[in-house]
């Protein structure tokens, strides 16, 4: 392919090597080149290798896709780390200091970046369920496909140390990147039919939990909680995730499409909710919350959205996220924007109340700060926080691993994005967790709230496809 002969990596390999000796330490090489266009879900799907970890990450937009194959670098942090947001940070400044980078500056998404997320609650005890998936992990992937408006780049990082040789180095990847670009030919996404099992984790109790919920909230004893539930399907072939995120990529064009895989496991998803994006000093964050369904046509599609827009019970709802974010926000940053009145989010099985909030970051505030700061907002924990999250580990019968937790990605500038992983499923083999969970407040109806997660199912299931026995 004759994209291989437009990447040199000798030269900034050299250049690694010769840091890296006079440092006495490893020294991370990023080199970028525009290459011409590569089909990103092809990238993604033809990157599978054993016991290796992809990520996929698209915004609503489009507007920046990154596909990260392999590993050149990685954090992973267990439950005794003390601050994984600011470990995260530290660790990536630190290689990041004595880095060789070409070009020094390029577009968005570029260059030296990290992919991966957290939990959604470290004091939560994890369970075999979620093996692989700890509390932080990041990748710096070997190979990064960046498409960013249109155009596409490849990124390829390795750390070098003092008693590398550059040129086995440079061979060896230009090898692997040969493989990686010659195994995209000869890919089909095609659908295989599947026929699985699924059953719903005890919804009986997940309703009682509910309306103890509502009456605890009547009674003062908190604002908002969310409470989440899990269907488990078993199929007798294994769930292909390149093919599931096939799907999304086709179904789902307003939401975030996320995937991280680790380990043989593939946790993925189509999430309408941005945590926070960090671009230049700009910083934004999105509140969803108060949920109904689509119509069969544009006008009863119209008269759901106008009764949600007025509905107390969900305004409330939304309200709870919109003066956290905000508070946050007030905190972090300068020049705070927050519209009055919420709009209408529409994604293909649900509509939803929709608030943007955006500020300019004040000095030491950066992505990880923000995301610190902000998760989980009431739109997926509860509020007061730690009320909320006290009884979501008391109430809930599943472990959440990193379902609503923060996944995205931060590159060398501090620049980023972290939505909030909903919508979602954790693939192994033949079996996939799906989760989805509802604000619950003092007049939430336990039926109302199962029929809501119903619909939040609905995006994860029908890429799937198949059907259930
Ligand atoms: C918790 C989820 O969604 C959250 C809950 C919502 C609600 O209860 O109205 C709406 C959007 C999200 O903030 C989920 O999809 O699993
Ligand atoms: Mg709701």
């Amino acid at each position: 392919m004759s994209i291989i002969k437009q990447l040199n990596h000798l030269a900034g390999i050299q250049e690694g090597v010769v840091r890296s000796r006079r440092k006495g330490h490893s020294v991370l090489v990023s080199q970028t080149q525009r290459i011409p266009h590569l089909d990103p879900l092809l990238f993604f799907e033809a990157g599978v290798r054993e016991g290796e970890t992809r990520n996929f990450w698209a915004d609503p937009d489009r507007e920046l896709i990154l596909v990260g194959l392999g590993t050149a670098w990685k954090i992973e942090l267990g439950p005794e780390a003390n601050n994984r947001y600011r470990e995260v940070e530290k660790r990536w400044r630190l290689l990041l200091r004595d880095a060789v980078q070409i070009p020094e500056d390029g577009p968005r998404g570029t260059g030296p970046l990290l992919m991966g997320g957290f939990s959604f609650d470290p004091l939560q005890k994890r369970t075999p369920l979620w093996k692989g998936f700890p509390e932080a992990a990041f990748t710096l992937p070997r190979f990064l496909l960046t498409v960013y408006r249109g155009t596409c780049l490849l990124t390829v990082n390795v750390v070098v140390k003092p008693g590398d040789q550059a040129e086995t180095l440079a061979e060896m990847l230009a090898e692997e990147e040969e493989k990686r670009l010659g195994w995209m030919q000869g890919v089909s996404s095609s659908m295989v039919s599947l026929s699985y099992h699924a059953y719903e984790v005890e919804p009986d109790r997940w309703k009682q939990s509910v309306s103890q919920v509502a009456q605890e909230i009547q009674a003062g004893k908190m604002d908002k909680l969310v409470l989440a539930r899990e269907i488990r399907l078993e199929s007798e072939d294994a769930f292909a995730s390149s093919k599931i995120l096939n799907q999304l990529w086709k179904r789902q064009p307003s939401s975030f499409l996320f995937a991280v895989e680790r380990e043989g496991a593939c946790f993925l998803g189509a999430s309408p909710e941005r945590l926070v994006k960090r671009d230049g000093d700009r910083l934004v964050s999105t509140c969803i919350a108060g949920t109904t369904r689509r119509g069969r046509d544009w006008e009863e599609d119209w008269t759901f959205g106008q009764e949600l827009l007025s509905d107390p019970k969900n305004r409330v709802e939304h309200q709870v996220v919109v003066e956290m974010i905000r508070e946050a926000f007030q905190q972090g940053c300068s020049h705070v924007r927050v519209p009055e009145e919420p709009t209408l989010y529409q994604v293909r099985d649900v509509q939803h109340l929709f608030t943007p909030v955006e500020g300019r970051a004040k000095l030491g505030t950066t992505l990880l700060s923000m995301v610190e700061q902000l998760h989980p907002t009431p739109a997926l924990g509860g509020y007061p926080r730690e009320v909320a999250m006290t009884r979501i580990r008391e109430l809930e019968v599943m472990d959440r691993g990193w379902y609503a937790a923060p996944l995205g990605w931060v590159d060398f500038r501090g620049d980023g994005e972290f939505a909030c992983g909903i919508r979602s499923g954790l693939i192994r083999g033949q079996t996939a967790s799906l989760f989805a969970g509802c604000g619950i407040v003092g007049d939430s109806d336990p039926n109302s709230e199962y029929e809501e997660t119903r619909m939040k199912f609905r995006p994860m299931l029908s890429a799937i496809g198949g059907e259930s026995r």
